[in-house]
This record gives structure tokens, C-alpha cells and sequence, in this order.
């Protein structure tokens, strides 16, 4: 029986195990790898996003507190217009109360304006009080105008007005006598809580903050969660420091030394003016998002992994589970092989005698019996049968006819077959046949006689025999087949007649035959 299964070596199977293992943490690698660059990218990308928008937003409120300055300084060169139509210590001061008040109408912006005088007295302001006494001159702005003969408008503070008494920052014109001498100042004083209002409006997360400085670093607004006094100077702080290290306009991320909560700041210098705006956004409200997601894809990812191990370990053990499955099936198979051999083994054996049996018998003599047709090889057979067998059962009974068979049986097996292809076999009742392949006559004759003397020399008694013992008589016929000549029934028939020859002479004796004279008879 050919081997069908396909059997994998061990080594072979080791590396199909090893194979499946590196697979499954390729794949494990390769999505971590994955998970970890996408939430990288993720965070580059949400951090260039809030650099685009502070960035974005510190634009636009720079530019807006350009338009405040350069609103103030057009309402304020009408003031100037006016006042040096005249010589401004002729100017009325109430004609100029009642200008300015009408000027600052519809300017929300503005909590005052003010004309002071070469001495830095009070002309006309446009609020109802006024404080002739009081002087400016010790002011910055003041000292400025007086000291410069630039016509621009001068942006200063914080201070707290004098008369409003709140916090303002400054923007101031000269004012000329008509021989260009200095003359005195316009002045208008623009809300601090104008910036803070507007800042208001805008989105900056819960820890962002929104500030507008002096570029000496005196604080006018500063809108964060902890409160920090207009005025107060942030010169030394990390902002200021990026400032004048990196230049006028930047983004950074620093931690505030007011409040100590990090945060990404876009800041930038007005082109046209002494102040910094800049708008930060906290780390935590940058990121706040990005870490819940990334959050998410840990625990999915995670997740994946767990299901791929518990995939793999399926699969190994699955592959395990199969080569036990294989190896239970392959050495069911070789039971059944071996089974099936002995099965065979029993089905063509004389359970008697231990002999070939009769079905054995004739399969091989056809066999063999065209082997020396084809070969052109002589076969030989022996065919032997116990003497006056019928009155040794009567005598000693069947059990003890039996023994005596068997006996017979062992001396065949022993001493029959010269080679392997000799079969002696059981041929029925107490007859017995020795096929002999590739044997002549001479050959077969001359075993024949030696199973005759051995089974003599077994010396089993039998007293209804001549010579008191068990003997046989032996028929030996042999032929070199030729075809449509010779047949295996000739052959039997040949022994078998000599055979009875032995019988009929007496007995204890071997006759031999050959086929053709057998046919020919
Ligand atoms: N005990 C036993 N006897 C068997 C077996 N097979 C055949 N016999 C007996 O063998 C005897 C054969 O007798 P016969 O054929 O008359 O010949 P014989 O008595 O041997 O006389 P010859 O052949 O002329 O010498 C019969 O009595 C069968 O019953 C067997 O398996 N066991």
C-alpha cells in the first residue's frame, strides 16, 4: 500500500510556527509603529494649527490697536488744526471745551482730550472738570513733545488719568506758536478697558491669555484667568525675552513666570508703534482634544493587540492541534496496516498445521506456475499424504489425528522450503503439498525423500502401520511449462498420480511423474 499522507518534517513545522510567531508580531510592530506616527503627526499637526491661529489673531489685534492709535491721532490733529488757527494762548478756553467735548462724541475709545499749555497747564479738556493748577510737565509725553519737533502722535503709558482716574494710555500731538515754538500738547487719553473689552470677545481657551504692552514691557492689558494689575512690567519675563532675542514678530512656547501655566505665545511689535501685542493659547487647551483622541486609539489599539495575540495563539495552537491530529492519525494507519498484514497473514494460514492454506496454496502455484511459463524455469510439486491415516483416528481419535498433523505440519516448515520462494501448504483433510519454483525433478524428488525420512524419524506410533509408525507417501511431479502445452492442473494431476503410484507400491515411499507423460496419458 503506497503512503498517501503528507507528512511535514518537524523542522519544517518549527519554522511554520516560527513563521506564523515573526507574522503576527510584524503585524504588532507594524501597528504600533502606525498608531505612534499618526498621534505624532496628529500633535505636529494640532500644534502648527494654534501657531497659524495665535499667529493669526496677534495680527489682527495689532492691527487694531494701530487703527485705535491712528483714529486718535486723526481726531487729534483736528484738535491741533484748530487751536494753532490761533495762537493758543489766545484761544478761548471755553470755545475749546466746547470743541473738544463736541470732538469726543461717538468716540468710545476716548475717556478725554486735553490741551495743556508750553507749561503743561490746562487749557480745555473736554470733560466738565477741570484742574487749572495742575501740571503735565513732569510727564514722559510732556518732556517728549517739548524736547521734539516730530509732528507724529507719541503713544505713552499706562498711567491713571488725573481727572478720569482711570487707566489710560496716551497719545499725544505738539502743538506750535506760529514762529514753530512749542506751545503746548494735545492729548487724548484712550481707554486701557477699550483694548480689554474687545479682547473679550475673542475664544483663547480656558488658561489662553490676550496681553498688549509698552515695548519696555509695562503691561496695559493682560487677559488671563489670574488677574495681574495694569502697569505691572513683564520686561524680565520669558516673552520679552524671546522678543528681543528673536525680533518683532515670533511664536514660542513658554512658560509664564505670572501664573506658571505654559502656553503658546504668538506675539508681535506694531509696526508704526511702541507696543506688543501677543495672544497665547495653554498647552492643555491646545492639546486637549489631541489627547482625548489619542486616548481613544491607545485603548482601541490596545484592544487589536489583544485580539491579534488571541488570534495568534489560536493559530498556533490550531497548527499544534493538527500535527497531534496527524501524528494520532498516521500511527492509526500504521496499526491498521499492521493489522491488516497480519490479518492477511491469518487468512492464508492453516490454522491446524501452520502451514499455507488451500486458497494460499493455489494463488501462488498460478503465480509461480507463469513465472516459469514466462522465465521458461522448471517448477516442482510435492504432494504427500499420512499413511492409513483414517485407522490412526480410529485408533488413538481425532485430538490425537490432529497432533500428528500438526507435527507433520512442523516438519514441512522445517524442513520443506530451501528458499524463500518454496511453499509448503496444507492441501486438505491429511494431504500435503510443497510447491518447489525454479526446482527440477531431481530437486524435488530429493526433498521430498527427506521429509519422508524426517517425519519417520518423529517415530510416532501407529500400530495399524507397517513398521508400527507414522509414515507418508509422496508424489513428485515437476515440468519446464511451454505454452498451450502445459497448465498448473497438469501439473497437480501429475503429482497426485504419482501419488497413488507411491500408495499402490506399498507405501512409505516416494513416485515421481512428469507432466507431459501425464498429458500425453
Ligand atoms: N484427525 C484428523 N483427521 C483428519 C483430518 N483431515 C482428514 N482426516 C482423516 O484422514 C483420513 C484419511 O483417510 P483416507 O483418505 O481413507 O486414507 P488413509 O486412511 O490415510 O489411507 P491411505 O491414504 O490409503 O494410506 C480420514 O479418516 C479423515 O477423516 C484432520 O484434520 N484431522
Amino acid at each position: 500500500m503506497s503512503e498517501t499522507t503528507t507528512t511535514i518534517p518537524p523542522e519544517n513545522k518549527r519554522s511554520l510556527l516560527g513563521a506564523v510567531a515573526t507574522f503576527l508580531y510584524l503585524i504588532a510592530v507594524s501597528l504600533i509603529i502606525l498608531v505612534v506616527w499618526s498621534v505624532w503627526q496628529t500633535r505636529v499637526q494640532t500644534l502648527n494649527q494654534s501657531k497659524g491661529a495665535t499667529a493669526n489673531l496677534a495680527l489682527a489685534l495689532s492691527q487694531h490697536a494701530s487703527n485705535t492709535i491712528l483714529a486718535s491721532g486723526t481726531i487729534l490733529r483736528n484738535v491741533v488744526r484748530e487751536v494753532e488757527k490761533n495762537d493758543v494762548r489766545l484761544t478761548s478756553p471755553h470755545d475749546l471745551h466746547l470743541f473738544l467735548k463736541d470732538t469726543i462724541v461717538d468716540q468710545p475709545m476716548l475717556s478725554n482730550l486735553v490741551v495743556y499749555d508750553a507749561q503743561g497747564k490746562t487749557v480745555a479738556n473736554s470733560g466738565s472738570r477741570n484742574s487749572p493748577d495742575a501740571t503735565v510737565a513732569d510727564r514722559a509725553y510732556f518732556q517728549f513733545h517739548k524736547d521734539s519737533n516730530d509732528r507724529g502722535p507719541h503713544v505713552g503709558g499706562p498711567i491713571v488719568g488725573r481727572l478720569t482716574n482711570e487707566w489710560v494710555m496716551t497719545v499725544s500731538l505738539r502743538l506750535n506758536d506760529p514762529l514753530g515754538g512749542f506751545a503746548g500738547i494735545a492729548l487724548a487719553s484712550v481707554r486701557v478697558d477699550f483694548f480689554r473689552k474687545y479682547y473679550e470677545k475673542f475664544d483663547i481657551g480656558n488658561f489662553g491669555t490676550i496681553l498688549l504692552a509698552s515695548d519696555t514691557g509695562e503691561l496695559f492689558v493682560r487677559l488671563a484667568q489670574k488677574d495681574v494689575p495694569v502697569g505691572t512690567s513683564i520686561a524680565n519675563g520669558p516673552l520679552f525675552n524671546e522678543y528681543r532675542t528673536k525680533g518683532p514678530t515670533g511664536t514660542a512656547m513658554l512658560v509664564a513666570r505670572l501664573d506658571n501655566t505654559e502656553r503658546l505665545y504668538s506675539y508681535r511689535h506694531l509696526e508704526q508703534y511702541p507696543l506688543i501685542v501677543a495672544v497665547a493659547l495653554a498647552k492643555e487647551d491646545i492639546f486637549a482634544t489631541w489627547q482625548a483622541q489619542t486616548y481613544q486609539i491607545i485603548s482601541i489599539t490596545t484592544g487589536l493587540l489583544l485580539l491579534l495575540g488571541m488570534i495568534g495563539f489560536r493559530l498556533v495552537y490550531m497548527i499544534t492541534a493538527k500535527d497531534a491530529i496527524e501524528d494520532e492519525l498516521r500511527s492509526a494507519k500504521d496499526q491498521l496496516q499492521e493489522l491488516n498484514g497480519e490479518l492477511e497473514t491469518l487468512a492464508s494460514l492453516d490454522s491446524l498445521t501452520g502451514l499455507a492454506n488451500r486458497r494460499k496454496f493455489d494463488g501462488t502455484l498460478a503465480i509461480e506456475f507463469n513465472r516459469a511459463l514466462r522465465n521458461h524455469t522448471s517448477i516442482a510439486l510435492i504432494m504427500l499424504d499420512v499413511d492409513c491415516f483414517k485407522q490412526y483416528n480410529d485408533l488413538y481419535g481425532h485430538p490425537a489425528g490432529d497432533e500428528c498433523l500438526r507435527q507433520i505440519g512442523r516438519v514441512l516448515r522445517e524442513q520443506g522450503p530451501n528458499r524463500a520462494t518454496d511453499l509448503p501448504a496444507r492441501y486438505g483433510g491429511e494431504e500435503m503439498v510443497i510447491l518447489l519454483p525454479d526446482t527440477d525433478r531431481t530437486g524435488a524428488v530429493a526433498i521430498a525423500e527427506r521429509i519422508r525420512l524426517a517425519i519417520r524419524e518423529l517415530a510416532i506410533v501407529h500400530q495399524a502401520n507397517q513398521n508400527g509408525i507414522v509414515t507418508i507417501s509422496a508424489g513428485v511431479a515437476a515440468c519446464t511449462p511451454q505454452h498451450a502445452e502445459h497448465t498448473a492442473a497438469q501439473l497437480i494431476k501429475a503429482a497426485d498420480a504419482a501419488l497413488y503410484e507411491a500408495k499402490a507400491t506399498g507405501r512409505d515411499r516416494v513416485c515421481s511423474n512428469d507432466v507431459a507423460s501425464t498429458s500425453a496419458a
